[in-house]
């Protein structure tokens, strides 16, 4: 049976390493996989990735790439030596995305190691369709995250990141094998703060989502392991 904890990537996003360390050991037992976001990996160099390798957990490494096809592609050389689970371009240029799937099964296959799966953001969960109006663009959020992940699947790259709202539509399109994860999500006690399209555990597993990413309503949480611990139950009620 797939347990809830298997389905949820806790974010580290604070700038100091203790703090980061601290919550680590502090949901040991009720987390598997983390993820380390600009905000961590700017400010600790890495540290942090260092020591979730020593604790044995699965890391999503969330720098975002989003550069000319050159500059994506030698950036993820680097971050497969980093021999890490998951990692995050954006959603870009067919050619930029194309380089990066290709680089990392590359640089995987003569390292010996297992290739990271790239997923590609498709329209970040704190925009909104006026969001989207203010920028340029005529297409609503989810018809802009639906285009994406075709184009990212076409690509070659393993999966998105995308609202839950709007998953259950892109795995319809990409098929249930594209990885999907979704950050954005909300159990209905939590505080929504940036965030613009938001869905509670329960519901984003309803609707497809393979994996969760939740950072506030864990990490400021009042008692974090159990808030990790109500939401991996959460989790497992529809499982
Ligand atoms: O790529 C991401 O992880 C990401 C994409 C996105 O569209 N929205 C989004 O919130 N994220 C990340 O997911 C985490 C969500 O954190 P909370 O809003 O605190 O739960 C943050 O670390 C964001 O950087």
């Amino acid at each position: 049976m797939v347990k809830g904890k298997e389905r949820l990537i806790v974010a580290i996003d604070t700038n100091e390493f203790d703090k980061a360390k601290e919550l680590i050991d502090e949901l040991d037992d009720s987390v598997d996989i983390f993820k380390v976001g600009l905000e961590q990996y700017v400010s600790t160099r890495g540290k942090t990735i260092d020591y979730l390798k020593e604790k044995g957990k699965k890391i999503f490494l969330d720098l975002k790439f989003h550069d000319i096809p050159n500059t994506m592609k030698s950036a993820v050389r680097s971050a497969v030596r980093d021999n890490v689970w998951l990692m995050t371009i954006h959603v870009s240029d067919l050619e930029g995305m194309r380089q990066c799937a290709l680089v990392a099964k590359e640089e995987a296959e003569k390292l010996n190691i297992e290739k990271p799966l790239i997923v590609g953001v498709t329209v970040l969960t704190s925009l909104s369709n006026q969001d989207l109006k203010d920028i340029g663009c005529d297409m609503t959020t989810e018809e802009l995250a639906i285009k994406r992940a075709k184009l990212a699947k076409e690509s070659g790259i393993d999966g998105i990141v995308c609202s839950a709202q709007e998953v259950d539509k892109i795995i319809q399109v990409c098929g249930d094998d594209f990885v999907t994860v979704c950050p954005g999500i909300r159990p209905t006690t939590s505080e929504v703060g940036d965030q613009k399209r938001v869905v509670t555990p329960s519901e984003a597993i309803n609707k497809g989502a393979q994996y969760l990413v939740i950072g506030r309503p864990i990490t400021q949480a009042i008692n974090p392991k159990q808030s990790a611990i109500n939401i991996v139950k959460e989790i497992e009620s529809v499982l």
